[in-house]
This record gives structure tokens, sequence and C-alpha cells, in this order.
């Protein structure tokens, strides 16, 4: 079985040896660097369209949290931005560390951000989920930088839920959340083609990263670090840095929808 992780023993410096594509030449995250990206200005603006009704259930799976969307009809989707055609959001999930001074996926100029979003979307072109992960356009994930400032108070619903899901396996019902309420002010991003951050980093995402962060509490990121990555019963061990370091550019663009 592929046991992956991110402890000395099974985390993302020994990933290759289950997973080659590890070391592909479209691996994710990414060191973005603003004065490197180029502005594209035939990028369209982002247009998410999500209904809360779709909201399913919130499941610690063992390496993260997510929440989970019915994805049987066109009700929320992505359109626009750097894709072509609909695609439908499946979850979100975070990505966060065991202090505030590192816990993102990708990076801004080498800067490390406390916690990072992503909002994980699969091509309509393609009957499902699992079909769309392992073709080159068939995912769309968008990411969100968190920072430390104020209390926010819609990440707040989510967070409350945690209690009920600490250890991995654990799932519940979540309802009528909008995932439109964790999007900052502006929807300027960068976008590159990529892959999947975890096993198995299949290389079938276009990245759209948004510039703009929202923001979280100290308090807050202490109720990410109370999950566990451990099942009931297990030794308990703290779900804390499940994220990867960034990843060779091996010569790709990332583009910037604004100047
Ligand atoms: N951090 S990230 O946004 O890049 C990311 C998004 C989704 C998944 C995922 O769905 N994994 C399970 C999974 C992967 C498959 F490729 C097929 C099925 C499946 F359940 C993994 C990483
Ligand atoms: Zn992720």
């Amino acid at each position: 079985a592929h046991a992956w992780g991110y402890g000395p023993a099974d985390g993302p410096e020994s990933w290759a040896e289950s997973f080659p594509i590890a070391n592909g030449p479209r691996q994710s995250p990414i060191d973005i660097v603003p004065t490197q990206a180029q502005h594209d200005p035939s990028l369209k603006h982002l247009k998410l369209k999500y209904d809360p009704a779709t909201t399913k259930s919130i499941l610690n799976n063992g390496h993260s949290f997510q929440v989970d969307f019915v994805d049987d009809d066109n009700s929320s989707t992505l359109a626009g931005g750097p894709i072509t055609g609909i695609y439908r959001l499946r979850q979100f999930h975070f990505h966060w560390g065991s202090s505030d001074d590192k816990g993102s996926e990708h990076t801004i100029a080498g800067t490390k951000f406390p916690c990072e979003l992503h909002l994980v979307h699969w091509n309509t072109k393609y009957p499902n989920f699992g079909e769309a992960a392992s073709k080159p356009d068939g995912l769309a994930v968008v990411g969100v930088f968190l920072k430390i400032g104020a209390a926010n108070p819609r990440l707040q619903k989510v967070l409350d839920a945690l209690d009920d899901i600490k250890s991995k396996g654990r799932q519940t019902t979540f309802a009528n959340f909008d995932p439109k309420t964790l999007l900052p002010a502006s929807l300027d991003y960068w976008t590159y083609e990529g892959s999947l951050t975890t096993p198995p980093l299949l290389e079938s995402v276009t990245w759209i990263v948004l510039k703009e962060p929202i923001s979280v509490s100290p308090a807050q990121m202490a109720k990410f670090r109370s999950l566990l990555f451990s099942s009931e019963g297990e030794t308990p061990c703290c779900m804390v840095d499940n994220y990867r370091p960034p990843q060779p550019l091996k010569g790709r663009k990332v583009r910037a929808s604004f100047k």
C-alpha cells in the first residue's frame, strides 16, 4: 500500500520511491516570483458560481481535512480565468504549519504563509473526478494564502466543525456553506501548469493562485493544529506541517492576470 505522510520516514523527500512522478516536469507547489511572472492580457477574469446547497460533509482524511461537495451537476463551478470550459467544485482543504512562519505550499519570492486553502475543481469534459485527475487539463485548483491578522468570521464556521473530526477517518455532515465567503476582495491571480501536491502527484492541475491573502487569527491557527494525523486509539500525532515544499519550475512560465 502507498502509505505516505509528512513525517521523517514517509514525507515529501521519500514520495518519489512510490510515486516517481514526484520528479516529473510539472510538479507543484512552486515558488512564485512576481517580478518573473508575465502579465497576460488575454487571461479572463475568474467566474466562480458556488451553491451552498451542494455542501455535503467535512472529513479528516489523515493528511488534511476537507469539505466535500455534491458534484453531480453544475451547481458549483469555476470557469473563465486560464481555463476552457466548466470545472465542478469537488472539495476544499488546507495545508498549514506547526508555527506561523511556515505552512503554505506555494511561496511568494520565498515568503511562506502560515496556511493555504485549495479549492479543487474537475473538468466536466470528463465523466468524473477520478477520470479527470489523470488528464493534463483535468483539474483546476484555486489557491488562497492565509496570513495572520484579525480573526476570520467566515472561516470560523469551518473551524467550529473540527471538534467532531479530530482524528483520521472521522467525518460529519456539513451543510449550507458558501466557499465564496473564503475568497479575498480581489481575484487577481497567478497561473501555471502543475500537479497534485500530494500523492498520487498527478500532473493534471491548472493552478490559479490568488495574489491577495485572507486573514486568520493565531487562535484560529491553533484550531487547525488541534487536529490529529492519527486515528482514534493510536498514539495521538498533531496534524501540522502537512505541506510539500516548492518544486523545480523546469522551464514553466507563470502568468499574471494583473499588471
Ligand atoms: N493539494 S492539492 O490541491 O494539489 C490536491 C487536491 C486533490 C487531491 C485528491 O483528490 N487526492 C485523492 C485522489 C487523487 C486522484 F488522482 C484520484 C482520486 C483521488 F481520490 C490531492 C491533492
Ligand atoms: Zn492542497
